[in-house]
């Protein structure tokens, strides 16, 4: 069964607010790849530390005004990129567009993104099940862009214990989750090795966030 849901690849609600829309991106990928290398020449790419102490296996950056950091003192956006000292890369103008039509399409016509975190996972690399809950706004839904070689995606309810959805992200898919579903639970299993012509064994992830940087300390 859960076979079959996985090959469907088409729009498909995974619960109130939450939506996965397969090849929404398609046309513009390569672009976002394009951009993403670009970035990554201002903010490299870096395997950030948990608070509890271990290296993460999937490599981060981010672009926006603000960026997702993680090290000893804990998860949380700021505004320089403590590696570099500067301000994180701009947003691309594509990269928010796609998000807004992303969000719009998804029922969340007023998304905003502020931030945008980059993932990069080589294979072996994962996301264990987790809660996006580091933004002040959880008013504003998160939208992930999946770009380069497949991974195995699950994500479940608003408790940790609820059961999950497993179905494989493909190049150029996105998913839109808020609302009701602003919490669920989502992560990514161990990326396989294989190959993808735009990025060879590599998967790329963008998740772009709404912030509220009047919070922040300046
Ligand atoms: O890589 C993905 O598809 C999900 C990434 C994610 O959950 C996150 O960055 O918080
Ligand atoms: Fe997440």
């Amino acid at each position: 069964m859960e076979d079959l849901f996985a090959e469907m690849r088409v729009r498909t609600e995974l619960g109130t607010g939450a939506v996965w829309l397969p090849g929404f991106v398609d046309s513009v990928a390569d672009q976002l790849l394009q951009h993403i290398h670009s970035l990554s020449q201002i903010s490299p790419f870096r395997f950030m530390m948990t608070p509890g102490g271990r290296s993460m296996s999937v490599a981060m950056t981010s672009c926006g005004a603000c960026g997702w950091y993680t090290d000893k003192r804990g998860y949380r956006y700021v505004r320089h990129d403590p590696m570099t000292g500067q301000h994180w890369p701009d947003m691309p103008d594509i990269f928010r567009h796609i998000a807004v039509a992303a969000a719009k399409e998804a029922g969340f016509p007023d998304f905003t993104p502020v931030s945008c975190l980059v993932n990069r996972y080589e294979p072996g690399a994962k996301m264990g099940l987790h809660q996006d809950q580091d933004e002040d706004d959880l008013a504003s839904p998160i939208v992930s862009v999946s770009l380069g070689v497949p991974a195995r995606f699950a994500f479940g309810g608003l408790l940790k214990t609820d059961p999950v959805r497993r179905f494989d992200l493909r190049h150029g898919d996105v998913v839109v989750w808020g609302g009701p579903s602003r919490l669920a639970w989502h992560g990514v299993s161990p990326v396989r090795e294989t190959f993808h012509q735009q990025t060879g064994a590599m998967r790329y992830n963008l998740t772009f966030r709404a912030i509220n940087l009047a919070l922040f300390q300046p």
